[in-house]
């Protein structure tokens, strides 16, 4: 077997040999392809509306693809108002006021005028293209009567700018994306003097609301309790979860794990800087995910994982939009087989009874549903019984999760590093792992394509996030029960 990386994403990126060169990234159509790719996946995968299905959108030529940035200085120089019109017309009618000086908004908002049809993705592009609204949360194992000083000190002198969540009122939003963490120090000076005072005496947590999902469903489902005793954090690190989870638990352990040992230290370093001693119930190890140790005896197996694995982190893209600049799919297809190996391991070091997360920051149901597809697949009973079963989310108030999709479609990026000719730059959809085998797709398997029934696996009860509905990153999370 050979070693993983301890980077597995830079090497998903560097999966295709010529990656580097290729023309998409040297010209910027990485934004096209992103908008070509979720506008062509089935309806909801990222959005939803009337019409069934997108009808195959028209190749990135629309835009100035395929020519050289001379060539693209000289039409703009000869039509001045004819591009600005499209962003603005984009722009306006995704209300986009803020924020949409940064190239890569601009870019995003022009690689989107290319989809006129693409009305119901709409809203999606909108709030990707603007920055990340704050957000933290007052942590779970303060006293009741600290919290509710915190939230009424929040109410008394920043509900002007945050405001708490329908479903929780201990995590905080900010009201406008124009309070962001980038620009605090200048919106409200206080607000980040608050922020950083609480969050070094342990009292406040700033965590983006995605990333708060996989361990509040556990605590919400009622599977993961202060009297929970053996929790394994699969990929801990930087350790927001982990943290999460140590504040609920008063009795038993968590184990963190992570393959990278700089990033294990610093979970380790930010434990300390947090404020909070519980060193008594962490233990860290520095393992593979996909080999991690399935302990031997049944007491030892885990109650609840958290499995968030490495992913092509294209639901990051509000916080980072340099995300988009590399995004080809060919990284999400490079990260597919590891994410199933890691998800097959978690489900042996679950206990019966037990329920773990499987979650990912990328909104790529290569990355997703067909990640959960292909390891329930795998894990069944003698009589090929299932022993693995999706569960459906706990009601959470005023939460808007959008069901897991049973069909998606296949893709890889052909490129050329010499040519700028449009025809060598393309996505290629794939409807079979045989027609990907003999077109040469890099990375293909069979697992990437939705399993002929999937009636049986319940995907629609995953859960996918859209960026659009609670103005955060977009997210998945599946919910997964050991029945036996
Ligand atoms: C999405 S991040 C996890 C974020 C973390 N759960 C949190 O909430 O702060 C994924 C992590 O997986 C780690 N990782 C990547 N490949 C791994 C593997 N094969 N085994 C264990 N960890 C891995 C990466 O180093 C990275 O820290």
């Amino acid at each position: 077997m050979p070693k993983r990386s301890n980077n597995p994403l830079a090497a998903a990126r560097k999966s295709d040999s010529k990656a580097d060169l290729l023309w998409h990234r040297k010209s910027g159509a990485a934004f096209q392809l992103f908008i070509e790719y979720y506008a062509c996946q089935p309806l909801g995968v990222c959005s939803d509306g009337t019409v069934k299905e997108f009808p195959v959108a028209k190749h990135v030529t629309k835009m100035n693809c395929g020519q050289s940035r001379a060539a693209k200085r000289r039409k703009k120089k000869k039509q001045p108002n004819n591009d600005r019109e499209g962003i603005d017309l984009v722009v306006d009618s995704v209300q986009i006021n803020e924020s949409s000086e940064s190239p890569e908004n601009e870019r995003l908002h022009q690689a989107f005028a290319a989809y006129e049809s693409a009305d119901t993705i709409r809203d999606f592009i909108g709030s990707l293209s603007r920055a990340l609204s704050l957000t933290f949360r007052i942590r779970q194992n303060l006293p009741s009567q600290e919290k509710e000083t915190l939230q009424r000190l929040i109410v008394e002198q920043f509900s002007d700018l945050v405001a708490p969540c329908s479903f929780d009122p201990l995590i905080y939003q900010a009201k406008s994306s124009n309070v962001n963490k980038g620009s605090l120090l200048q919106s409200s000076p206080a607000l980040k003097e608050f922020l950083v005072t609480n969050s070094q005496n342990g009292k406040i947590a700033r965590q983006e609301l995605a990333s708060m999902l996989p361990v509040l469903v556990l605590h919400r489902g009622g599977w993961l309790t202060s009297e929970t005793k053996r929790v394994l954090d699969l990929c801990a690190s930087p350790g927001s979860k982990t943290m999460q989870v140590l504040e609920i638990m008063t009795r038993g352990s968590v184990k963190a794990n992570d393959i990278n040992k700089q990033r294990l230290e610093s979970l380790q370093e930010s434990m300390t800087r947090s404020g909070m001693s519980f060193s008594s119930k962490i233990k860290f190890s520095n393992l593979d995910a996909s080999h991690f140790p399935i302990p031997l005896q049944e007491d030892k197996l885990y109650d609840c994982i958290i499995c968030d694995v490495p992913c092509s982190g294209d639901g990051t893209i509000r916080k980072d939009p340099r995300v988009l600049t590399n995004w080809t799919p060919a990284t999400s297809n490079a990260l597919h087989r590891l994410q199933v190996d890691i998800l097959a391991r978690a489900l042996k070091c679950l206990k019966v009874g037990g329920v773990m997360t499987y979650s990912t920051c990328s909104m790529n149901p290569i990355e997703n549903e067909a990640v959960v597809a292909a390891a329930l697949s795998q894990r069944k009973k003698g009589g090929g019984q299932p022993a693995f079963e999706l569960v459906q989310w706990p009601v959470m108030e005023g939460f808007i999760g959008r069901p897991g999709v049973t069909k998606w479609k296949v893709a890889d990026y052909v490129g050329d590093t010499d040519q700028e000719d449009d025809e060598k730059v393309q996505l290629r959809w794939h409807s079979s792992y045989e027609d990907a085998v003999e077109a040469k797709m890099e990375k293909a398997c069979t697992s990437m394509w939705p399993p002929l029934s999937t009636n049986d696996l319940h995907l629609d009860r995953c859960v996918r996030l859209w960026p659009q509905d609670h103005d955060s990153g977009g997210f998945f999370v599946a919910v997964i029960k050991r029945i036996g």
